[in-house]
């Protein structure tokens, strides 16, 4: 089975892509929710998460707080790699879960894998290609503040806790630009999606 890395800047498209996508029936791996699982209510991961930052970790009704978690991890570098030592395995363990599911069980001929940190933790090498959603640093910064609410002190330290966008430009083979308008995106996804059908096509 084919596989296609998705990634990106932390709110310069991947969801946005990966809904055309799925759209047209492609199967797709989202880390994200892969992450959420790893710290879900009474699991293993949040427990460990719990004994790392205590108790303010937790909102009343069990579930982690986000919130709380993301403004000290994005901060404190050596605090995000304590958080990502918990759920990271439970991560990577789903992920070749998933895959095999996909490949055996659903018998797709291809599967994208939708990662924001694909280059960080050097997934690339676990993937055929790579497809980045690049927006420029300007356009990321305002799209990332009004979607959460978060002042730019608070954007910037996230966007800061990731690989530079445009470091990430050089490691991928595709690049569609998400500056423009959803149409513009969607006819760039057209086209790749029809070069990686004949790509997989002669195989
Ligand atoms: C820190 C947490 C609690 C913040 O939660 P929140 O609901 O605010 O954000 P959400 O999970 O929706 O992530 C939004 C985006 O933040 C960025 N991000 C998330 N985790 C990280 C990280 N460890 N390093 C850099 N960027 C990250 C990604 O671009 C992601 O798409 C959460 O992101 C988390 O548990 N992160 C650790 C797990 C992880 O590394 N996930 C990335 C998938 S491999
Ligand atoms: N082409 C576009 N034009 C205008 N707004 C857009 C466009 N694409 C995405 N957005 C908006 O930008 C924000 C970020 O997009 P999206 O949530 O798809 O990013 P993401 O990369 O999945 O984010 P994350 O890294 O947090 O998972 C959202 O509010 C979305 O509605």
């Amino acid at each position: 089975m084919y596989r296609i890395g998705l990634t990106g800047g932390i709110a310069s498209g991947k969801s946005t892509v990966v809904a055309i996508l799925k759209s047209w029936g492609a199967a797709v791996i989202d880390c994200d929710i892969l992450a959420r699982q790893a710290a879900a209510p009474g699991s293993d991961g949040l427990i460990a998460v719990r004994q790392a930052f205590g108790p303010q970790a937790l909102l009343a009704d069990g579930t982690m707080d986000r919130a709380y978690i993301g403004s000290i991890v994005f901060q404190e570098p050596s605090r995000k790699k304590e958080l990502e030592d918990i759920l990271f395995p439970f991560i990577h363990r789903q992920i070749a879960d998933e895959t095999r599911r996909i490949e055996k069980i659903e018998k797709r001929l291809f599967l994208f894998l939708d990662m924001p940190l694909l280059f960080e933790v050097k997934y690339h090498s676990y993937v055929d290609e790579a497809w980045l959603v690049y927006v420029d640093p300007e356009t990321q910064l305002r799209r990332l503040m009004a979607r959460n609410n978060f002042t730019e002190r608070e954007a910037l330290a996230r966007i800061q806790a990731q690989l530079p966008i445009d470091e990430k430009r050089s490691l991928a083979q595709v690049i569609i630009d998400n500056a423009g308008s959803l149409e513009n995106t969607k006819e760039q996804v057209r086209l790749q999606w029809d070069l990686l059908m004949s790509r997989i096509r002669n195989l």
